[in-house]
C-alpha cells in the first residue's frame, strides 16, 4: 500500500565529523534508498540539514559561525552545494527532486500554509522527491523553525504522513546522551505522549559538533508528529538502507506510536503553524474546563494575560507556573483581555462597553498541546 515518508538527515549523518566535508556514501545510499521507496509506489520527502554545514566546509570554516548574517552567508553557499550532490545523485537514479525551502512564516498565514499543502500535493503526484531544508538565508529569529526536527514534523503533519524518520548519529533514542553516560538505556518504543513524560529522558541541551538542537528537538518533533498520527522513527543516519528493514518490521531504532486519533488539520495549523503571540494563565477551574471537560475558555478562569496581541492571535494557554497546556485563537485582543479576565462573561459587554463573543477561545479554536 502506497505510504507517505517523510525523512529527515541531520548534518551529523551528511558530513564527516572530523572534517566537515561530505559523507558521500552515506548520501548515495540515501538516494539509493529513497529511490527504491519511489519504485514501490511510495510517496517520499527528504528534509535535509547539512546548507551551514556544508558551506563551512567550502569556505574552510572549521567551527559552525554563530554570527546570524555569517550563518545566514555560509548557508546560501551551502545549499547549492548540497542541492548540486542530491540532483547529481538522484539523477543518476532517474529520480527528478525538488527544492522546496520554507520559513516559518509560510506556515503561518493560513492561505500560504494551503499554497505550501498543494505544491507538496502537486510534486509527489508527479512522483518527485521533494528536498526541504529552512531558507537559512532569509529566514529571521522571531520566525524560525530553528532546526529542522521541528520542520520535518510539521512537515510529516502538514501532508498526513505515515512515517517520519529522524536519522541522526546515535542508533536510537537512550535514557540519557549515550556519550556522556555510558550506561545510559536504549528505549525501543514509546507508545504515548504521556509514556515520554514518564520516561523522564535526560538529553543534555547540546547536539554534536555541526548539529542543532540535540535530542530535544527530535523528542518535540516526535511530539508534533504522533499527534498528527505520523509514526516516527529516531535512527542511524549512517545506514539509510535501515529505513526498508524498519519498514519491513525489523525493530531498529526508537519508535513514537502515533496517537490514535490524529487531531484535525485546522487545530494543528492553531497549535504548530502559527507562533504564539501571548499568554494566559489559568487557574485549576479552568484548567479542568478545557483539558478534561473539553470546555472553551471564558475569562472567569484567565488569572494573568502577558504579551500584546490582537484579536485572533494565537496565545498559549497555561498553569500558574507557566506550563503550556494548550493553544487557541483568542477572541479579544490583549488590551480588551486584561479588563476583562477573571470577571463572568455576562460582565463584559459593561466593561468594553460592547457585546463581543462569550468565550475567549471557543473549543473549535483550542487545541491542547
Ligand atoms: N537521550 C539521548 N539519547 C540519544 N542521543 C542523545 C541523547 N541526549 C543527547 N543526545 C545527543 O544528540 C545527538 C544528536 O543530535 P544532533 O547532533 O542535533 O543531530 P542531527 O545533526 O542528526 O540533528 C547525539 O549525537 C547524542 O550525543
Ligand atoms: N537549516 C540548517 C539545519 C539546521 C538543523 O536542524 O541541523 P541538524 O541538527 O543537523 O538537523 C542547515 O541546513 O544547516
Amino acid at each position: 500500500m502506497t505510504k507517505t515518508i517523510v525523512v529527515k538527515i541531520g548534518t551529523s549523518s551528511l558530513t564527516q565529523p572530523e572534517t566537515g566535508q561530505l559523507a558521500l556514501s552515506t548520501i548515495a545510499t540515501l538516494a539509493e534508498t529513497l529511490c527504491y521507496l519511489r519504485q514501490q509506489g511510495h510517496r517520499v520527502i527528504l528534509v535535509s540539514s547539512g546548507a551551514v554545514g556544508v558551506g563551512c566546509a567550502r569556505l574552510g570554516l572549521t567551527e559552525r559561525p554563530k554570527a546570524i548574517a555569517l550563518k545566514q552567508a555560509v548557508a546560501a553557499v551551502g545549499q547549492g552545494r548540497l542541492m548540486r550532490v542530491y540532483d547529481d545523485l538522484f539523477t543518476t537514479l532517474q529520480q527528478p527532486i525538488a527544492q522546496v525551502l520554507l520559513t516559518r512564516s509560510d506556515l503561518v498565514q493560513r492561505s500560504r500554509y494551503l499554497n505550501v499543502y498543494n505544491t507538496f500535493q502537486e510534486l509527489l503526484g508527479l512522483g518527485v522527491i521533494p528536498v526541504v531544508n529552512e531558507n537559512d538565508t532569509v529566514a529571521v529569529d522571531e520566525l524560525k523553525f530553528g532546526d529542522n526536527d521541528t520542520l520535518s514534523a510539521l512537515v510529516a503533519s502538514l501532508v498526513q504522513a505515515d512515517w517520519l524518520f529522524l536519522l541522526t548519529d546515535v542508533d536510537r533514542l537512550y535514557s540519557a546522551d549515550p556519550r556522556c553516560v555510558p550506561d545510559a538505556q536504549p528505549i525501543a518504543l514509546v507508545s504515548s505522549i504521556k509514556e515520554l513524560a514518564q520516561l523522564q529522558v535526560q538529553t543534555g541541551s547540546q547536539g554534536s559538533q555541526w548539529g542543532t538542537g540535540g535530542m530535544v528537538t527530535k523528542i518535540s518533533a516526535a511530539r508534533i508528529a504522533i499527534a498528527a498520527g505520523v509514526r516516527t522513527v529516531i535512527a542511524q543516519g549512517r545506514f539509510p538502507r535501515n529505513i526498508e528493514k524498519i519498514l519491513q518490521g525489523e525493530p531498529l531504532g526508537t519508535h513514537f506510536q502515533p496517537q490514535p486519533e490524529p487531531t484535525s488539520a485546522r487545530k494543528r495549523w492553531i497549535a504548530y503553524g502559527l507562533v504564539p503571540a501571548g499568554k494566559l494563565y489559568l487557574d485549576p477551574g479552568a484548567i479542568a474546563a478545557i483539558a478534561q471537560a473539553g470546555k472553551s475558555l471564558l475569562a472567569a478562569g484567565i488569572k494573568a494575560v502577558e504579551g500584546e496581541f490582537d484579536t485572533q492571535a494565537a496565545v498559549q494557554l497555561c498553569d500558574s507556573s507557566g506550563n503550556e497546556i494548550a493553544r487557541g485563537l483568542v477572541n479579544y485582543s490583549s488590551e480588551e483581555l486584561q479588563k476583562i479576565r477573571g470577571c463572568h462573561s455576562r460582565e463584559i459587554p459593561t466593561i468594553l462597553g460592547y457585546v463581543g463573543a462569550e468565550t475567549v477561545v471557543h473549543r473549535d479554536n483550542l487545541v491542547l498541546t
